[in-house]
């Protein structure tokens, strides 16, 4: 292979990238400054859920062509491309995203940088970071390094990382230089035919965030049509089923439910809008506060569905929730609509148990003060209410006669319109969906 690869930042995005690319036969050396992470990444333990990942871990590791680090110094010394892998949070309070943890790690790569190499942004960022960042590096890096900059936003999802990261429905990047674009060409000359548009950073930066804007409004497009049908006594099912055979339109990212939550298009709408703003474009972006707006009204609409299956309070009444993470086929909370809605439940006097099928552990460090059951039927255990909130197979497979010997009242809420209602009305449940009669 003719380039030796360097991860900077070892989390969801990170370590993906860092095993699969290891896995196309690339020596990798993967960096974090969370040394317990790093230690257990070196004994071929994910930090994470993501399915397949761990296997591919292992390959890399027991190949020796994936290493992992905590040392700036060995990054800089080993790798020809550097691939930026940071986390760029909400800031607190505010609408804007934190990129102080990209400025660090340039500010610790860059001294240490001894010859030419290319370091590739994927990290998700305002319009107008990378070429700030390549400021920074030529400041900060040695004459003779020869450090150039490029970005290259990521698409993959949580849950299908693998086959995302081997299989993109694009590559995008944004260079300055043809030696860039070549480098970049070669690096994933390996992934076979993927569509390529070479651009300049601020419209690689923008694709990134448009495409996270576009799927968060499909969202909150269906959920606003939920919201009506809801009024209407109308099924925003089979009206997502009617549109989707219209090409135009498609049929994926019109479930109606609770909403979109994660690390990603909450805070990536709004750190939009917030750069919007700063550069005087924030009328352009006005559609996407109704998307979020929609999309937190979800969950309030949860909530009162719930009470009104309590009997119009919380108080005194136990409720089985199921699912913890933002979706399914992860571990991931942050920012889960399944555990704001749980929170809130408690906070209004709800007994509140939760069960997760991986996110548990993670759920449990973040909110001590819920209870958690050790499975399905542990949290339906003397329900009054079942709320269904992370459309996990293995509530959608739940067998509503064996849950209903579990719970006290069979009554449940799906709030990702997963299940079979007529099973479950059949078994005796009343059963409430968002957006359904
Ligand atoms: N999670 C996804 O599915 C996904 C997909 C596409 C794009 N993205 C974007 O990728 C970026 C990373 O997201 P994530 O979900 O992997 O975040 P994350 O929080 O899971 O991972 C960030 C990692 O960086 C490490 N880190 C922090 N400061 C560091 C430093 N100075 N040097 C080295 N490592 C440091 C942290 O310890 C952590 O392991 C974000 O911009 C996100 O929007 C994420
Ligand atoms: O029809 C749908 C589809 C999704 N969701 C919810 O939307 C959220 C996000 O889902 P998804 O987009 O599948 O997960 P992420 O892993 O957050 O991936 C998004 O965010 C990543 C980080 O930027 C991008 O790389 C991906 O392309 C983009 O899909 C989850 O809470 C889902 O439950 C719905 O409510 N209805």
């Amino acid at each position: 292979m003719p380039y030796r690869l360097t991860v900077i930042g070892t989390g969801y995005l990170g370590v993906t990238h860092a095993a699969c690319m290891a896995d196309l036969g690339y020596d990798v050396l993967a960096l974090d400054i969370d040394a317990e992470k790093i230690r257990r990444l070196r004994n071929g333990e994910l930090p994470i859920h993501e399915p397949g990942l761990e296997t591919v871990l292992r390959r890399g590791l027991g190949s020796g062509r994936l290493r992992f680090t905590t040392s700036y110094e060995e990054v800089a010394e080993f790798g020809d491309v550097h691939f930026l892998a940071l986390g760029t949070p909400q800031k607190h309070g505010e609408y804007a995203a934190d990129t102080s943890y990209l400025d660090a790690s340039i500010e610790s790569l860059a001294p240490h940088l001894t010859r030419e190499c290319l370091i590739v942004g994927k990290s998700t960022v305002p319009v107008g970071t990378a070429a700030r960042l390549a400021d920074k590096i030529a400041r900060l890096a040695p004459i003779g390094a020869q450090a150039e900059l490029a970005w290259n936003p990521e698409f993959l999802r949580e849950g299908r990382a693998v086959q995302d990261t081997f299989a993109p429905d694009r590559i995008v990047i944004g260079v300055r230089s043809e030696r860039a674009e070549k480098v970049l060409r070669e690096v994933y000359e390996p992934l076979g035919e993927v569509p390529m548009v070479v651009t300049d950073f601020a419209t690689s930066e923008l694709v990134k965030t448009a495409a996270n804007s576009f799927l968060a409004t499909k969202i909150s497009f269906i959920n606003a049509m939920a919201e009506v049908c809801e009024a209407a006594h109308a099924d925003v099912r089979q009206l997502a089923e009617a549109l989707s055979y219209d090409d135009r339109i498609g049929g994926k990212f019109l479930n109606a439910g609770l909403g979109f939550g994660g690390g990603c298009l909450p805070k990536d709408i709004r750190a939009f809008m917030a750069r919007a703003g700063e550069l005087g474009a924030d009328q352009a972006l006005t559609f996407l506060r109704e998307v979020d707006a929609i999309n937190m009204r979800r969950r309030a609409r949860m909530v009162d569905l719930a009470r009104e299956l309590a009997g119009g309070s919380f108080q005194g009444c136990t409720v089985g929730v199921l699912g913890a993470a933002f979706k399914p086929d992860s571990d991931d909370i942050r920012d889960s609509p399944a555990l704001d809605v749980a929170v809130t439940i408690s906070q209004q006097g709800g007994r509140v148990t939760v069960y997760d099928p991986i996110a548990l552990d993670n759920a449990r460090k973040a909110h001590p003060q819920l209870a958690y059951g050790e499975s399905a039927l542990e949290a339906l255990r003397g329900a009054h209410v079942v709320l269904l909130l992370t459309e996990w197979q293995e509530f959608v497979e739940l067998d509503p006669e064996v849950a209903g010997a579990a719970v006290a009242q069979r009554r449940i809420v799906d709030g990702r319109n997963a299940l079979d209602a007529s099973a479950w009305r059949t078994a005796g449940w009343h059963y409430r969906a968002l957006g359904r009669p």
